[in-house]
């Protein structure tokens, strides 16, 4: 799908973001593994989340979508049957977890420890993304984990558990990443004794705030804990709106000439909100409101003003794994920023769905950006016009937002391939872009003049 992109001088309006992903899949997956009934408030209509539900169903839980049972902001619910982490039952062929990296290392994690054999598969992107940093602990902790090139297809042999089962372990993570933590701690469930995770540098913590695990700070790290056979409760879990999505309308927000967009319910885990934190530093107007708690996440009303200027900022260091997804959006902030930005400590970022150093570079560059790739990060030297060009979201969702973003203060219309991609976190993009830049999005290529 190509959708064209038109330059917007004013944007006003108030976008319903998608549920929080990151959250999702983990209510899904903490439902599912429960004694008993679970409600999901607000499960995310995205593809990723989705991928996730599809790969629990085959492992035989019962899940009800409900979209005449709202929650009090008016999102459908979920009604998971948990059949306790003893019920799941072996999938009748391979688990497909679509484009989604989080699906399918937190089900790594899960299913490492069942004494069935899983495989799982992923599309062309996920298939070229690292799986040996999730099986390199689960192998320490007694797991039969194959690999084909070092990703998937993944083949999880319960046979392999040779009867004794997985044993707990204490593993430091070498990246920094929430997807390794968290399977590491799921296979710990299954595990004698217990696991700990230690974090040189904190990664989002839905995990531990979700399943309530004890947290230590040892000299700075955190050291994350989970039980062996411990059980996980059957609740009812509130999915917060996703920061990730609210990211490109807080950067269209902020680099645009007149603007006042509002954004409700957003979750601002401060493990997740460091986009806020940079986008001010560079002189964005963002205004909290209304703060609250939602299923034991902190969420907020957000309003973003058109600041009248940005200038260039760092961001690397500790922030990074903080602000991981939004660092396309915050190019293309920088992109519009006077002076330089320089970003480094995200090498994490040329393993996503795409490589979105790259993937970021050629559309900022195809637009006038002047922008220099580094090993770890991007330099961007703002404040030069962009202009209208085609671009290709490389079947990455975040790369088909920024661009748009990018692109409403642009001259001339921007064409954007692969646009579709943007379902995989927020089915209804396109049309919230459209409702604040009205006469903006035209699906398919630019009609002619
Ligand atoms: O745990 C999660 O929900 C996620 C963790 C991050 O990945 P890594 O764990 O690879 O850093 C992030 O990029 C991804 O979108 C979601
Ligand atoms: C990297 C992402 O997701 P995942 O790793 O789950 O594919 C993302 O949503 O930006």
């Amino acid at each position: 799908m190509t959708v064209t992109v038109h330059p917007a001088a004013a944007l006003a309006g108030s976008p319903v973001l998608p549920a929080d992903k990151s959250v999702a899949h983990r209510a899904a997956i903490f439902a599912a593994i429960a004694e008993g009934e679970s409600q999901i408030i607000g499960f995310s209509d995205a593809a990723d989340p989705h991928s996730t539900l599809a790969c629990l169903r085959a492992l035989g839980v019962e899940i009800e979508e409900r979209p005449d049972v709202l929650g009090a902001d008016g999102t459908p619910s979920l009604f998971v049957q948990g059949r306790g982490l003893g019920g799941l039952r072996p999938a009748p062929g391979v688990l497909d977890c679509g484009n989604s990296g989080t699906t399918m290392r937190l089900l790594m994690g899960l299913l490492a420890g069942r004494p069935f054999d899983t495989t799982l598969t992923g599309d062309a992107s996920l298939s070229g993304r690292p799986m040996e940093r999730v099986a390199a602990p689960l192998r320490q902790m007694g797991g039969a984990v194959d690999l084909s090139d070092g990703g998937a297809p993944v083949g999880l042999r319960g046979r392999g558990l040779r009867g004794r089962g997985l044993r707990g372990i204490t593993y430091r993570l070498p990246v920094a990443s929430a997807q390794v933590k968290s399977a590491v701690l799921l296979a710990g469930l299954s595990a004698r004794g217990t696991t700990t995770v230690v974090e040189p540098v904190p990664t989002r913590d839905h995990t531990e705030r979700m399943l309530e695990l004890d947290v230590l700070d040892v000299g700075g790290e955190r050291h994350v804990s989970v039980e062996g056979g411990a059980a996980v409760r059957a609740r009812r879990w509130v999915v917060p709106r996703d920061v990730s999505a609210a990211a490109f309308f807080l950067v269209a927000g902020s680099t645009a000439e007149a603007a006042v967009i509002q954004l409700s319910g957003v979750g601002l885990n401060p493990t997740r909100s460091g986009v806020l934190d940079v986008l001010r530093a560079m002189g964005a107007t963002i205004k909290v409101s209304n703060e609250r708690e939602r299923g034991g996440e902190p969420i907020a009303d957000l309003r973003v003003e058109a600041p009248g200027g940005l200038a260039g900022v760092e961001i690397g260091g500790a922030i990074v794994p903080n602000l991981i997804d939004e660092i396309p959006a915050l190019a293309v902030a920088a992109a519009y920023a006077e002076g330089q930005t320089v970003i480094r400590d995200a090498a994490e970022l040329r393993v996503k769905e795409t490589d979105r150093i790259a993937a970021t570079a050629a559309f900022l560059r195809a637009m006038g950006g002047a922008v220099t790739e580094r090993p770890d990060g991007l330099v961007v030297d703002g404040g030069r016009p962009l202009h209208g060009a085609t671009v290709d979201a490389r079947g990455d969702h975040r790369i088909a937002m920024a661009a748009a973003v990018a692109a409403l203060g642009a001259t001339g219309p921007t064409t954007i391939r692969g646009a579709e991609a943007a379902a995989v976190s927020f089915p209804g993009f396109w049309e919230a872009l459209e409702g604040v830049a009205v006469g903006s999005v035209e699906h398919g290529p630019p009609r002619p003049a």
